[in-house]
């Protein structure tokens, strides 16, 4: 399945147990080795909600939040969904040719994204090259927003890594960098954490949105050009973020995983 571009191997575990760890999901995700995706999706049954999702990055790496593939799930499952997560309990419902995920509130301080030690957020006092003071926002995930001119002429294929592996982010993070067109408009590209840069991220989009509303930037509807297509993101009545977005069933079938 994927998310305006950003795919995914989603396994749907809900019946029978499947073993996944790093090794696994690094074969799977693997583009000429294995099956190839950005990320690997494992899809069991829930205990207090309907199902649970685990989330592997194409480089191994287990994390708690993946935005497009929350929307997935409710396409596959084929109704609306609670849906354990590491990083707490999401629902997801179908809307269109997509879903509309409440991801949550997002999280602002030091120690909630999290940074190596006591520092601003809003803006970070950090810079890397010609990318500076990004908002630090954790959105079931860690994520840094760079709000810049042009998001065509940043080399993020090279500070991307950089950043990601910084020391100062124990668990590394997420880099998005954004331009505002208008309040309810901007265009953004993200590094990704643990599968670098993709055609569409959906914690990333969030992050953008709710470090464009701090800072004063957004509307609390918008809508968000990324390299794949189009989401939305509203602020929900307590401060939460909905995201708004397609979700496309590709190809379904038995692998020898
Ligand atoms: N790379 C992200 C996970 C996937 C996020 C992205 N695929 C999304 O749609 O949110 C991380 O390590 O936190």
């Amino acid at each position: 399945m994927h998310g305006l571009g950003n795919d995914f191997v989603v396994v749907d575990a809900r019946e029978a147990p499947v073993a996944m760890d790093a090794d696994r999901a690094r074969a799977i995700a693997d583009r000429h080795t294995g099956i190839g995706c950005d990320q690997i999706i494992l899809i069991g049954p829930g205990d207090d909600t309907d199902v649970s999702m685990r989330i592997w990055n194409s480089d191994g790496s287990e994390v708690a939040a993946c935005g497009n593939a929350t929307r997935c799930v409710p396409v596959l499952v084929g109704r609306d969904v609670s849906i354990r997560t590491a990083a707490g309990v999401l629902h997801a419902a179908r809307e269109g040719d997509g879903a509309t995920v409440d991801m949550g509130q997002p999280r602002f301080q030091w120690n909630e994204i999290p940074i190596a030690y006591a520092m601003d957020t809003q803006p970070l006092p950090l810079a890397w090259g010609e990318l500076a003071n990004p908002v630090a926002v954790n959105v079931g995930n860690p994520h840094l927003v760079f709000f810049v001119p042009d998001v065509d002429a940043v080399p993020l294929e090279a500070l991307g890594p950089d950043i990601e592996y910084d020391l100062v982010f124990p668990e590394r993070t997420n880099v998005n960098i954004a331009h505002v067109l208008a309040p309810d408009h901007l265009v953004m590209r993200t590094w990704e954490r643990g599968a670098g840069l993709t055609r569409a991220c959906g914690t990333g989009a969030c992050a953008t949105f709710a470090a464009g509303r701090k800072l004063g930037l957004l509307a609390p509807s918008c809508r968000l050009d990324l390299p794949g297509g189009t989401l939305h993101l509203a602020e929900g009545p307590d401060g939460q973020l909905l995201m708004s977005g397609p979700a496309t069933h590709v190809f379904a079938g038995e692998a020898a995983l």
